[in-house]
C-alpha cells in the first residue's frame, strides 16, 4: 500500500469529551475508504482534523506526505471536501458557484469539463435552493472537484437521497477512484460501505475498534450465513441438523431454515440428501451475512449503540 494519509495516535477532546481516542491508521493511494461508527463516535471530528478544519489535541498526521500541523494550506489545495448542502449559498446560481469555487484554488480543473461530467449543463442559470436534493448533492460533488483534488472527502455522502440518486452518487464515487483518486467516505447505510469501500474502519468511542475490506470483516465475523428452502415433508429434522457444519435449524411445516459456517459444503450435502431421499431443494434462498450484522455486533461489543 502507498499511503496517502498517515494517522498516528490522533487524539482529541471538547472539554471533559475525549471524541478521538488516539487514532492511528493509514489509507492507501486510489483506495475507497469507509469510516463507520455510531452516532457520536468521532467520525466528523477524525475527518475534518485530516482536512484541516480542526486542531487535535495529539498524535501526528501526514496528508500526501504533508503535516496537516505545518501545511495545511498546501494540502487544502490538494484536497476536495463535499460540503453540507447548508454550507453552499442557495441564492447563488450553479454557474457561479463552479467559478468562485475555482478562484480558490492555484490549480483548478476545467470549470464546464466539470459542469458536464456532472450533467450540470442545463442546470449553470438554476439558482442552487431552487434545486431538488438529488441536483444539490451534484452540484456538492461537483464542487468537491473543482481543483482537480488527488483525495476527495465524502461526509455521508448520499444521506437524504432517494435509492435512484443514492446509486447515482455510488457510481460517481467509482468513477472517481477509476480516475486515480482516493475517496474517503463516511456513511450510516451499511449497504453504501460494503457496495463502495474497498476497506473500512469501524470507529466507536473516538476508537478504531475494526479495520478490513467489507468481506474480510464479514468472515471474521463467522458463523451467520443462512440459507432457506421448501419443506420438503419427507426428510425428518434431524437429517438436516446432521448436514455438514450446520449450526441451527428451524422448522416450520412450510419452510426450513439452516444456519451454516460453510454455505458451500452444506449446499453440496443439501442436494446430496435430498438426492438420496428423492425430493427437490425448491424455493432456495441464501442469505449471507452483510455489514449491518458486522457493525451492530461489534459496535454493541464495543458499548456504542447501532443506528
Ligand atoms: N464542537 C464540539 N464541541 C463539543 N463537543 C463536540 C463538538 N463536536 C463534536 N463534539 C462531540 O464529540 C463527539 C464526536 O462527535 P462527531 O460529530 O465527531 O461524531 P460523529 O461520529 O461524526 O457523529 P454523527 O454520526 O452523529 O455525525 C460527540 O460526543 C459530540 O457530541
Amino acid at each position: 500500500m502507498d499511503p496517502v494519509i498517515r494517522l498516528d495516535k490522533i487524539r482529541k477532546t471538547y472539554g471533559a469529551k475525549l471524541a478521538v481516542d488516539d487514532l492511528t491508521l493509514e489509507i492507501g493511494k486510489g483506495e475507497i475508504f469507509g469510516i463507520v461508527g455510531p452516532n457520536g463516535a468521532g467520525k466528523t471530528t477524525l475527518i475534518e482534523i485530516i482536512e484541516g478544519l480542526r486542531q487535535a489535541d495529539g498524535g501526528t498526521a501526514a496528508v500526501l506526505g504533508m503535516d496537516i500541523g505545518k501545511e495545511a494550506d498546501r494540502i487544502k489545495q490538494k484536497i476536495g471536501v463535499l460540503l453540507q448542502s447548508t454550507s453552499i449559498p442557495g441564492k447563488a446560481r450553479v454557474g457561479e458557484l463552479l467559478r468562485l469555487f475555482s478562484s480558490f484554488y492555484d490549480k483548478s480543473a476545467d470549470v464546464q469539463a466539470v459542469a458536464r461530467s456532472f450533467g450540470l449543463d442545463d442546470k449553470l442559470d438554476a439558482m442552487y435552493k431552487s434545486l431538488s436534493g438529488g441536483w444539490k448533492q451534484r452540484v456538492a460533488l461537483a464542487l468537491s472537484l473543482i481543483n482537480d483534488p488527488e483525495i476527495v472527502f465524502l461526509d455521508e455522502p448520499s444521506m437524504g437521497l432517494d435509492p435512484n440518486a443514492r446509486h447515482e452518487m455510488w457510481q460517481t464515487i467509482l468513477k472517481l477512484r477509476k480516475e486515480g483518486r482516493t475517496i474517503v467516505v463516511t456513511t450510516h447505510y451499511m449497504e453504501e460501505a460494503e457496495a463502495l469501500c474497498d476497506r473500512v474502519a469501524i470507529i466507536s468511542g473516538g476508537r478504531l475498534i475494526a479495520l478490513d475490506a467489507p468481506n474480510k470483516l464479514i468472515t471474521m465475523l463467522g458463523g451467520t450465513k443462512r440459507l432457506s428452502f421448501k419443506n420438503p415433508g419427507k426428510s425428518g429434522k434431524a437429517a438436516f441438523e446432521s448436514l455438514a457444519n450446520v449450526v441451527g435449524v428451524e422448522w416450520e411445516a412450510e419452510i426450513v431454515r439452516l444456519q451454516t459456517t460453510d454455505m458451500d459444503l452444506t449446499l453440496k450435502h443439501l442436494f446430496h440428501l435430498a438426492d438420496k431421499e428423492d425430493w427437490l431443494v425448491s424455493g432456495l434462498r441464501l442469505e449471507e451475512a452483510t455489514m449491518n450484522e458486522v457493525f451492530t455486533a461489534l459496535t454493541q461489543r464495543h458499548g456504542g449503540t447501532a443506528v
